[in-house]
């Protein structure tokens, strides 16, 4: 694992890529803009994606993907929507694939790790995710993470080639557990920014961040997710994160919907990514397929569409009451 490529030069790609850096590995970052590939390779920065982090010396950056032939490591941090066409446009080989990207695609309906292997055929695959905001990893805050692959010897590997005191690798096996929690945080995220943008309150904001666990446990059970695995780090724990903090774009989108811009507004001319505006769609598609009730989900959706604040507020406090267990 002495050669690690990095496929995404965004914010979470540069952050990882300081920490495959830190971790003593020669580390390729390959972004899509030549602006990003000249900054970090002259200036040591990523001005466009993470500014105003120094930038490892170990990290070269390329905007050639045939230059990751050669790695023993592929860390993909691509947005869940451009994951499959990137994949293909690189060249094959057996590299392992470790997917940090959070969402669902939404044309095929399928969790990351099943785009991956369709787009690497032979490829081992494994996830990483948890409650990490890209500017502390890169400065070298303490975070901790869930490492998920089904073959436990090649999650304990990849734990040992990246993971340092500051950043804390727990290793699992339960790929989709891992997977689902952070594509569906990214949403419930953006539920958190409406409460906080029209000011709903605090109890509010722990009802949300309670009722969307139940939402996130029933999908990840029927869909073949561990519930230790979502009370973890890259389910609960990333939930709470992203309803609390304006450094979440999935929040920020929601906060501006809060306050009574246009989604579809906000959504232009976005250089970032929040997910969770593609992840709810198909979410809730995916749901009512297959009769799994997730009320906040199909909220956010709507409010995705244009729908008004108050009457998909109106909506949620006049369901019927039920019992409390998910
Ligand atoms: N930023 C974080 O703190 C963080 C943390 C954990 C996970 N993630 C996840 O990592 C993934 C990448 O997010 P990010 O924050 O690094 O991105 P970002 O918002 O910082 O940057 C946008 C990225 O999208 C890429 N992009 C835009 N159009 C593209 C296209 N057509 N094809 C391929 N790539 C395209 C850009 O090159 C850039 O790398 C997302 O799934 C996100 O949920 C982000
Ligand atoms: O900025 P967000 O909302 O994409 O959240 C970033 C990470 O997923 C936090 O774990």
């Amino acid at each position: 694992m002495n050669r690690v490529a990095v496929i995404g030069g965004g914010a979470w790609g540069t952050a990882l890529a300081q920490v495959a850096a830190r971790a003593g590995r020669e580390t390729i970052l390959w972004a899509r803009e030549d602006d990003v590939v000249r900054a970090v390779n002259a200036d040591r920065q990523n001005p466009v994606f993470l500014p105003d982090i120094d930038l490892d010396p170990n990290i070269r950056a390329t905007g050639d993907l045939a230059e990751l032939a050669g790695c023993d490591l592929w860390l993909v941090v691509t947005p869940a929507q451009h994951m499959r066409a990137v994949l293909e446009q690189a060249p094959r080989c057996e590299a392992p694939r470790l997917l940090c990207s959070k969402g669902i695609e939404e044309r095929s309906g399928k969790l990351l790790h099943d785009v991956a292997a369709e787009a690497s055929p032979g490829a081992p695959i494994a996830v990483l995710s948890g409650p990490t905001f890209a500017h502390e990893v890169a400065r070298g805050m303490p975070t901790a993470v869930t490492l998920a692959a089904k073959d436990t010897d090649l999650a304990e590997t990849l734990r040992t080639a990246l993971a340092q005191p500051a950043f804390r690798m727990y290793v699992s096996d339960d790929v989709a557990g891992a997977e689902i929690g952070g594509a569906v945080k990214n949403v419930l995220a953006i539920a958190g920014g409406v409460v906080e943008g029209r000011a709903l309150g605090q109890n509010a904001r722990a009802a949300l961040i309670a009722r969307g666990f139940a939402e996130m446990t029933r999908f990840g059970m029927a869909f073949g997710a561990r519930p230790e695995t979502l009370a973890g780090l890259s389910g609960l724990g990333d939930l709470v994160l992203t309803c609390s903090s304006v450094s979440s774009r999935n929040y920020s989108l929601g906060k501006g919907i809060g306050e009574g811009q246009a989604a579809s507004d906000l959504m232009a001319d976005r250089k970032t990514v929040a997910e969770g505006a593609f992840t709810a769609p198909v979410l809730a598609r995916l749901a009512q397929a297959h009769g799994i009730t997730m009320p906040i989900v199909d909220a956010v959706a709507d409010l995705l569409e244009g729908a008004s604040v108050d009457r998909v507020l109106e909506g949620l406090l006049a369901r019927p009451p039920r019992p409390e267990g998910v």
